[in-house]
């Protein structure tokens, strides 16, 4: 099946199980694909080349792990805690032939992945989200992660517990998003305390 043929399959069937159960907003519905499909696309060209799994944390409907699974044919694993959205991702798995597989987890409590590229859309801001991805990323591994309009001060603050090599990339799908390509991460080690002399 084609790539297009494969993402009109899935964007059937969420927009199907959508009626159930909570996958996407109902205000981005008629925009499906620029809201998330082109959005999730976005980050193909973006992905690093090089071997090895991926994971999307908190995947959700799949946006964007799933999506990137299909476009760029890596193997993906889509975390995601909630049991509902992960029956409705192993079922878009299913349908579409996506190389991925779902974990139906919380990050946290999962063994560590091992992954040379992570991505997480609108997961949580970027200090709490690189505690909880690092874990997960293989040595010289690299994260993409789509960020609104906060994504500067986000970085500051993760500044101050990580160095990191950053690159920005404006999104086409919304004006005031930027995506992350973070690489080279290291805690930024605690700095020793001075020592004064008592005498
Ligand atoms: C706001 S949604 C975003 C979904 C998708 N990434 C997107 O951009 O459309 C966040 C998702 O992360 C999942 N999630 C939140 N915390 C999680 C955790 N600690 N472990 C696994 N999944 C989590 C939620 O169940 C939810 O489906």
């Amino acid at each position: 099946m084609e790539l297009r043929a494969r993402l009109d399959a899935y964007a059937a069937l969420l927009l199907r199980w959508n009626a159930r159960i909570n996958l996407i907003g109902p205000s981005t519905i008629a925009s499906i694909w620029q809201r998330h499909i082109d959005d999730s696309l976005q980050l193909a060209p973006l992905c690093p080349a090089g071997a090895g799994g991926a994971a999307d944390l908190g995947s959700g409907a799949g946006f964007p792990g799933l999506v990137l699974a299909l476009a760029t044919g890596r193997s993906f694993t889509l975390v995601e805690a909630d049991r509902r959205k992960a029956a409705f991702l192993a079922e878009a798995v299913r349908v579409t032939g996506a190389p991925a597989r779902v974990a139906c987890a919380r990050i946290a409590d999962l063994a560590p992945l091992g992954a040379t590229l992570i991505t997480a859309r609108a997961l949580a801001p970027l200090p709490d989200l690189l505690a909880l991805a690092v874990p997960h990323l293989a040595a010289g591994g690299v994260l993409l992660l789509p960020k609104g309009a906060q994504a500067s001060a986000e970085l500051t603050n993760a500044r101050r517990g990580w160095h990191m090599r950053v690159d920005a990339f404006p999104s086409r799908t919304a004006r005031e998003a930027t995506i992350l390509r973070l690489s080279e991460l290291r805690r930024v080690e605690p700095s020793t305390p001075e020592r004064h002399a008592t005498s």
